[in-house]
């Protein structure tokens, strides 16, 4: 049984459709990339996942069970874990307590978080806001993992970052899904980052599902990717 299906979700903001018909799973443990132009719906398709856009009609079933109709939080409750693009991150509170703030019982704690990010445990005491757009990347999905997610949702998580940053990201990335086994959704402009990173992908445009395949044969023939994604 996969661990989170949907089945031709048409989902939106009030009246407007911005997903139709739309289907996808995702495994256990396993890592899709979502690719496709700005403003084709990528970051909806995470909202609608995590109830926070609207669902017109469709389905989604997390291990089997509809949660199309559950609220938000209890969706994050359940094992969905969401880092938005805008990363959230409290700016008055420090590392240490952000990261505190978001953590539920299970095998991800602190410790883990910092020997994930060890920058993060040497910034444990500065504030939020007085961190690099890399800190607070690291940050981010650190606190949802504190949240002990079995699939983590991430929006861009590269966005405006340094080349030497991503790779840092990319490896940390990879680690974790190889060592805890977490099943991951990645949204991304850098389509080649996150095939390298991924076990399947999708290409969206204008809300639908144009293409999809494993990223490895993807990344081998990428030219039919870049037609749907060069601007
Ligand atoms: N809160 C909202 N209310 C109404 N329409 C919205 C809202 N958020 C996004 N949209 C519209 O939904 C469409 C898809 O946007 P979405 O953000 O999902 O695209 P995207 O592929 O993630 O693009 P980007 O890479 O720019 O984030 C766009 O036409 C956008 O204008």
């Amino acid at each position: 049984m996969p661990l989170l299906e949907v089945e031709r979700l048409t989902a939106g903001y009030g009246e407007a459709v911005v997903l139709e018909e739309m289907s996808l799973s995702v495994d256990d443990g396993e890592g899709l990339a979502v690719l496709g132009r700005n403003g084709v719906g990528k970051t909806t398709l995470m909202l609608a996942i995590m109830g926070h856009a609207r669902r017109l009609s469709g389905s989604l079933r997390w291990q089997g069970t509809e949660i199309g109709g559950t609220p938000a939080y209890q969706r994050a409750r359940m094992g969905l874990g969401w880092v938005p693009q805008e990363r959230d991150i409290f700016p008055s509170l420090t590392v240490e307590e952000n990261l505190l703030v978001a953590g539920r019982p299970g095998a991800f704690g602190l410790k883990d978080a910092y020997d994930l990010f060890p920058r993060l445990k040497e910034r444990r005491r500065n504030m939020g806001d007085k961190l690099s757009g890399g800190e607070q990347q690291m940050l981010a999905i650190c606190r949802t993992l504190m949240t002990n997610p079995r699939l983590l949702l991430l929006d861009e998580p590269f966005e405006g970052l340094a080349p030497v940053i991503v790779e840092e990201l990319e490896a940390t990335l990879r680690r974790l899904r190889a060592e805890k086994g977490f099943a991951t959704v990645i949204v991304e402009q850098h389509a080649e980052d996150a095939l390298a990173l991924s076990d399947r992908a999708i290409v969206l445009d204008r809300g639908k599902i144009v293409l999809e395949g494993r990223s490895a044969d993807l990344l081998a023939d990428f030219a039919q990717v870049r037609r749907w994604i060069a601007v």
